[in-house]
């Protein structure tokens, strides 16, 4: 491709061109360690880095030409105001705007985005419909599986796994789109047929530094929608959408919501709900447990239904779905000690709160919750989970969740402001020991909930030091441990 080909697009940004606009790159980055062959690489001031400083060994590698945000010598450049705005505009033109032939689904929200994500693409499966998914969990692009650090990734990255999905004659896309892409840029270039806002909570106030200027970095996603594009909308949220030419649909308990979710029965086997719709009333089974998945079950049905889907295929297709991993997850194993054990992922106020109150539905026994806070974010949730663990479990034990360079006993600490008097409320360092002591103190038809960091492999203490601990693994050793010593009694 020619410089002069992005040049157009980059117009807004530019300050100043410094090479040939006849010169061709076959390549495009933002990351040193991924250069081919006359690469253009984009250069940018980051929160930790400033690859700037390395264009010498970016060059050696392949680099031809720069976008940079301050002026470089040696080598050909184009100055940008933002090298984040430069690089997303560049991927699309360079892939060629790849989700204007997909459906593309892009979920924001405070919880609920990869449950969602990963529900639209099971259904998708259902009806014989290839496409890519990517998120916290998984990213699969046409069957090729991995893992990426990010819930949403670079600009470059997610327009190049689009461009695949094309390339392989997939038809859509379904991505998590976080608050942290929205204000960086990520995602500013993709167009949305369809954008779901699960809820807006508090979360990632570290970052954000304001409740505020978190709503506004998710409600940005509004402004990403294709010209016929829908947003699939939480009620709760109906007062905070901007008055624009957008189609909204909404869903919730609310009965001025577009599809009015009510009467919902929980159980072990799942959920059951009825739903009115602008296509009658209907009945909705899931296997996913917690009445809150009720909602991401409504909003991906909307987000179907809307586009064209036969409402009854949908809802059909939704009772296979086994759910993700980490996410209410029932750990069978702990029937043969008489007692029940759930993983979740929830590491948020009210995703605690919802998790909890689901369980409650659930048993007559007591509800023990292991918990802790990750480091590095939003230190002020710290109290408010203290707060509503204590008032909703019968015990809480406080323990380490990913302390990620501060120190766990501040951050235990932390969370111990919030707890209630009087409740039941124990802090254990080793997340190990804090689980084995739950398993120890339940009885029969007690039901441990172990929250916080769901499928993550490693617990991680800092950049250096991480170890491998997957809740759901840890949990089935201790019981087994504690069954070949004869420590409990058996179902
Ligand atoms: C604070 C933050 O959001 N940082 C994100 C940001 O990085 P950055 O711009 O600050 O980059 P940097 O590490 O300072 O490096 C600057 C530039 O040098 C380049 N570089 C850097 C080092 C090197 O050796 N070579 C090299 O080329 C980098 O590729 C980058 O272009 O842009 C990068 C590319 O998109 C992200 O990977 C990175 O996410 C970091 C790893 C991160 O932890 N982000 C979290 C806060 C985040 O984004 N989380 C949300 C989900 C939140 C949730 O819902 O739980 C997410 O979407 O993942
Ligand atoms: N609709 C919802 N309302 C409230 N809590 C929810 C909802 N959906 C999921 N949760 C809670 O949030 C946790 C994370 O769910 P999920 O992974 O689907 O959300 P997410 O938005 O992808 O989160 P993250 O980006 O942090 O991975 C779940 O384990 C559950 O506790």
């Amino acid at each position: 491709m020619k410089i002069k080909e992005i040049l157009k697009a980059l117009n807004s940004v530019i300050l100043k061109v410094n090479c040939d606009e006849n010169m061709e790159f076959d390549y495009i980055s933002s990351n040193s360690k991924d250069i081919k062959e006359n690469t253009l690489f984009i250069c940018r001031k980051g929160f930790n880095f400033d690859s700037h400083k390395i264009v010498d060994d970016v060059a050696r590698n392949g680099a031809e030409i720069f976008i940079v945000e301050e002026e470089i010598e040696d080598y050909p450049y184009i100055l940008v105001v933002d090298s984040r705005i430069a690089e997303s505009i560049i991927a699309d033109v360079f892939f060629q705007k790849p989700y204007e032939k997909l459906i593309t689904f892009g979920v924001t929200g405070t919880n609920g985005k990869t449950t969602s994500v990963h529900l639209f693409h099971h259904i998708m499966h259902q009806f014989g419909i290839k496409g890519s998914i990517s998120g916290t969990v998984l990213n699969d692009i046409m069957g090729d599986k991995f893992y990426h650090h990010n819930t949403t990734p670079s600009a470059i990255e997610i327009t190049k796994n689009m461009f695949k999905t094309v390339i392989e004659d997939g038809k859509y896309y379904a991505m998590e789109v976080s608050s942290h892409a929205l204000s960086q840029y990520r995602v500013e270039s993709i167009r949305y047929d369809i954008v779901g806002i699960t809820n807006i909570t508090r979360d990632h106030l570290d970052f954000h530094q304001t409740f505020e200027n978190y709503k506004r970095a998710k409600l940005h996603i509004l402004n990403l929608l294709k010209p016929n594009g829908i947003a699939i909308v939480n009620h709760e949220l109906i007062h905070d959408i901007p008055k624009k030419n957008i189609r909204v649909v909404t869903f919730g308990t609310d009965n001025n919501s577009d599809y009015v979710i009510h009467e919902i029965i929980s159980n072990w086997s799942g959920i059951f709900f009825k739903l009115k719709t602008p296509f009658g009333e209907k009945k909705v089974v899931s296997q996913l447990l917690g009445d809150f998945n009720a909602f991401n079950v409504t909003l991906v049905i909307a987000a179907l239904v809307e586009i064209g889907y036969d409402i009854d295929d949908v809802i059909s297709a939704i009772s296979t779905f086994r759910g993700v991993d980490g996410r209410l997850e029932i750990i069978s194993e702990a029937k043969k000690l008489g007692i029940e054990i759930v993983i979740d992922f929830a590491h948020t106020p009210d995703a605690l709160e919802k998790a909890i109150l689901s369980i409650r539905k659930l048993t007559k026994g007591r509800i023990i919750t292991v918990f802790g806070a990750g480091g590095q974010s939003d230190v002020g949730k710290r109290p408010m989970m203290g707060e509503i663990a204590s008032k909703y479990s019968d015990i809480c034990i406080i323990t380490t969740d990913d302390p990620r360079g501060e120190d766990p006993v501040k951050i235990i600490k932390d969370i111990e402001e919030g707890v209630v008097s009087g409740s039941l409320s124990l802090s254990i360092i080793d997340r190990r020991e804090a689980i084995d002591t739950a398993i120890t103190l339940a009885n029969r038809g007690d039901i441990i909930l172990i929250a916080g960091r769901g499928h993550e492999p490693y617990q991680v203490f800092d950049e250096n030091y991480k170890v491998p601990f997957k809740d759901r693994d840890v949990a089935i050793d201790i019981i087994y441990k504690k069954i070949n010593k004869g420590e409990k009694t058996f179902k």
